[in-house]
C-alpha cells in the first residue's frame, strides 16, 4: 500500500491566456489530495467520500460492477471517477502492467471544481502512488507529462500544462506551451482564499473566451494582454514587491472579468479584499464561482472576507514548495 499527496495552487497571473500559448504563473499551496494505492488481483475500486453526486458519496467499482452504495446514474460516476480511471490508465502503463488491478481511495481537502486544481492534484498524486505501488519511480517531471494527458484527455482536449506541472513540482512555476519551469528563489507569498461555495464549469468557461476570442479582435487582445500582465509580473515578483505584485494582479482580473469569466460572488469577494487593503485579488482559475486569491500578510482581508456575503469560506494558505511526494 502506497500513498502519495500532491498540493492545489493558485494562479497569480495567467488563467485562460495560458490556453492559448501565453505564459501563466500558478503556485503551489499548502492543500493536498492524498491518494493511497493497493494493488488487488483485477479490475478498480474507488473509494472517494469527499465526491459527492446528487448527494451520494461516492463508492465505485471502474470494472463493469455496479456497486450498491451508489444510486446515481452509472455516467454521473463515471464523469466523476474519469481522472482516477485515466490516471490508473498511465500507472499501468508506465510499469507495463496492463492488467493491473487497484484499490484506490482518495481523500483532501481542496474544495472541488473552485479554482484551486483538486483535479491535477488528485491525478499526480494517484500516478505518484499507482506507480509507486507497482515497484516504478517516476521523476516529477514524468508525472507532470502523464498528468497532463489526463486532464488533456478527461476535459476534452481543453487543458494546459499548468495545473499538472505545478502540483506535480511545487512552489512557484511558469508555464507557456509546453516550456515549462519552476521559478526559484520564491518561498512565500501571503495568500488569502476567500471561496464562495460554488464550482465553474472549466470547459464551458474556456469555451466561451474561446468563442469571444474568434468574434472579438479586442477579446484577442485582451488575451495577449494577459500575457503581458505575466511577463511584467514575473520580474516583479523576483523583487518581492508585494505592491506591485497586487497592482498586477487587480488588473489580471479586470482583464479576466472583461473576458466573461468573473460572477457576482466572486466579484464581490475581490472587492472585500481590496477595500481591506489588501495588495490585490483576483479570481483563480477558470472562474464562474469558486475561490479569488488576495495577496495580503496582514489579517485584513482574511477578516473582511468572514464577513463578506457570499463568502463561505476563507484561509491562508502558503506557497508549498513542495510538489508530488510520497507519505
Ligand atoms: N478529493 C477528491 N475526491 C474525488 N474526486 C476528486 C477530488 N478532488 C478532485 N476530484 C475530481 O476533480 C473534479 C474537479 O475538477 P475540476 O477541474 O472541475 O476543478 P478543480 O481542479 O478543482 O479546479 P480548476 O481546474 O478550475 O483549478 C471533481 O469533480 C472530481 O472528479
Ligand atoms: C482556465 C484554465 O487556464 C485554468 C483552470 O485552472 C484552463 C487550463 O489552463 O487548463
Ligand atoms: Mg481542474
Amino acid at each position: 500500500m502506497v500513498t502519495s499527496s500532491a498540493p492545489g495552487k493558485v494562479y497569480l497571473f495567467g488563467e485562460h491566456a495560458v490556453v492559448y500559448g501565453e505564459p501563466a504563473v500558478p503556485c503551489a499551496i499548502e492543500r493536498r489530495v492524498h491518494v493511497t494505492a493497493t494493488e488487488i488481483d483485477e479490475g478498480l475500486r474507488i473509494h472517494a467520500n469527499d465526491l459527492q453526486l446528487d448527494g451520494f458519496t461516492v463508492e465505485y467499482s471502474g470494472d463493469g460492477e455496479s456497486h450498491p452504495d451508489v444510486d446515481v446514474a452509472e455516467s454521473l460516476v463515471e464523469a466523476g471517477m474519469g481522472y482516477v480511471n485515466e490516471a490508473v490508465a498511465q500507472a499501468r502503463d508506465a510499469a507495463d502492467a496492463p492488467g493491473a488491478g487497484f484499490e484506490i481511495s482518495v481523500e483532501g481537502d481542496i474544495p472541488l471544481g473552485a479554482g484551486l486544481g483538486s483535479s491535477a492534484a488528485l491525478v499526480v498524486a494517484a500516478i505518484d502512488a499507482a506507480t509507486r505501488e507497482l515497484g516504478v519511480g517516476l521523476s516529477a517531471s514524468e508525472i507532470a507529462d502523464r498528468a497532463y494527458q489526463v486532464e488533456h484527455a478527461v476535459q476534452d482536449g481543453q487543458a494546459s500544462r499548468a495545473d499538472t506541472f505545478c502540483s506535480a513540482m511545487g512552489g512557484a512555476v511558469r508555464v507557456e506551451g509546453d516550456d515549462c519551469r519552476r521559478l526559484d528563489g520564491i518561498d512565500t507569498l501571503p495568500f488569502v482564499i476567500g471561496y464562495d461555495g460554488g464550482a465553474g464549469d472549466t470547459g464551458e468557461l474556456v469555451a466561451g473566451v474561446r468563442d469571444l476570442r474568434g468574434r472579438y479582435d479586442f477579446a484577442a487582445d485582451t488575451v495577449t494582454a494577459i500575457g503581458d500582465i505575466v511577463r511584467e509580473g514575473e520580474s516583479v515578483l523576483v523583487t518581492g514587491d508585494y505592491e506591485r505584485l497586487g497592482e498586477l494582479m487587480d488588473f489580471n482580473h479586470g482583464l479576466l472579468s472583461a473576458l466573461g469569466v468573473s460572477s457576482r460572488s466572486l466579484d464581490s469577494m475581490v472587492w472585500a479584499a481590496r477595500d481591506a487593503d489588501a495588495h490585490g485579488a483576483k479570481l483563480t482559475g477558470a472562474g464562474g464561482g469558486g475561490c479569488i486569491v488576495a495577496l495580503d500578510e496582514t489579517d485584513d482581508a482574511l477578516t473582511a472576507l468572514k464577513y463578506t456575503p457570499g463568502c463561505e469560506d476563507v484561509f491562508r494558505a502558503g506557497l508549498d514548495t513542495d510538489g508530488v511526494r510520497q507519505e
